[in-house]
């Protein structure tokens, strides 16, 4: 798919993409992001980036982490996912306030060495250019930065992967379809074909100048996070 076509559908589902994301993961998907920035080593005081940031739910757990004299930073190339993003952080008032920025993965409007902590979650498996976007990741980390990286994994297990494809095809799909976006979520099943999976993930991170990476396979290795450190 192009970056075009999946700014569109990423515009198109903001307004269901939260509500589903809690049904079809029981709403254990914030429990999923928790790990990742916990991974991302985010602490008070830090300026922090959640890059592919889509409604929000990522940045609003950082706020937590990096406290009133920390800084947030929100980026997405999607337009309709920042204003949900900026509406619901809005109605929350957090302190300190998320600046939203429209900006793509692959070539980030931050400078050079810009913050002390990264996620990105469900973004690497949507951009068009993995080992681009890997590389802009590094150069806005400081040295000595961490970045957690979370999405969707196939599992080595033949079991367990049986179960992914059914959930994606009998379950996922069908509810998509019911709020009218089966195009859109039938999408989810092919990108995490052609995803690498953590070992090549890891091999990809060092290939972008990462001086650390380590995969942790998680949800059964339905999930996967990616944790890098910039040396
Ligand atoms: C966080 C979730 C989905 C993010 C997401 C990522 C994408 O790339 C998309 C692309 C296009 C449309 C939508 C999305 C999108 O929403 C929610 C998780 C949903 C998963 C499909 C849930 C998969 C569950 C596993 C098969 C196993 C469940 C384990 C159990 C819940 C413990
Ligand atoms: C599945 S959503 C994940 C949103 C959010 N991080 C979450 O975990 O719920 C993927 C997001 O990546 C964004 N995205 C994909 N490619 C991008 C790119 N090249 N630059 C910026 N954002 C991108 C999409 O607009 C979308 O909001």
């Amino acid at each position: 798919m192009t970056a075009d076509k999946v700014q569109a559908l990423f515009n198109r589902i903001a307004p269901v993409y939260d509500q589903l994301n809690n049904s079809l993961s029981f709403g254990q998907h914030l429990v999923w992001k928790r790990m990742a920035v916990k991974w991302s080593g985010a602490k008070l005081g830090d300026t922090s980036l959640d890059l592919c940031c889509g409604s929000g739910d990522i940045a609003q757990i950082l706020v937590e982490k990096v406290g009133r004299t920390g800084q947030v930073y929100g980026a997405d190339f999607s337009v309709r996912q920042l204003d949900v993003a900026r509406d619901r952080s809005e109605r929350r008032c957090l302190k300190p306030a998320i600046r939203w920025v429209e900006a793509d993965a692959l070539n980030l409007p931050f400078s050079d060495n810009q913050f002390d902590c990264a996620t990105m979650g469900y973004g690497l498996r949507n951009v068009t250019d993995i080992p681009l976007s890997l590389k802009e990741l590094h150069r806005v980390l400081k040295p000595g930065a961490n970045a957690a990286i979370l999405d969707m994994h196939r599992p080595d297990g033949a079991w367990m992967r049986v179960f992914q494809q059914w959930y994606l095809d009998e379950v996922v799909v069908p509810m998509a379809q019911r709020l009218g976006f089966i195009e859109e979520y039938a999408y989810i099943a092919p990108s995490l074909d052609k995803f690498p999976i953590g070992s090549e993930q890891i091999k990809l991170a060092h290939q972008a100048g990462f001086s650390r990476a380590t995969h942790y396979a998680i949800a059964g290795g339905t999930m996967g996070v990616l944790v890098v450190q910039k040396g």
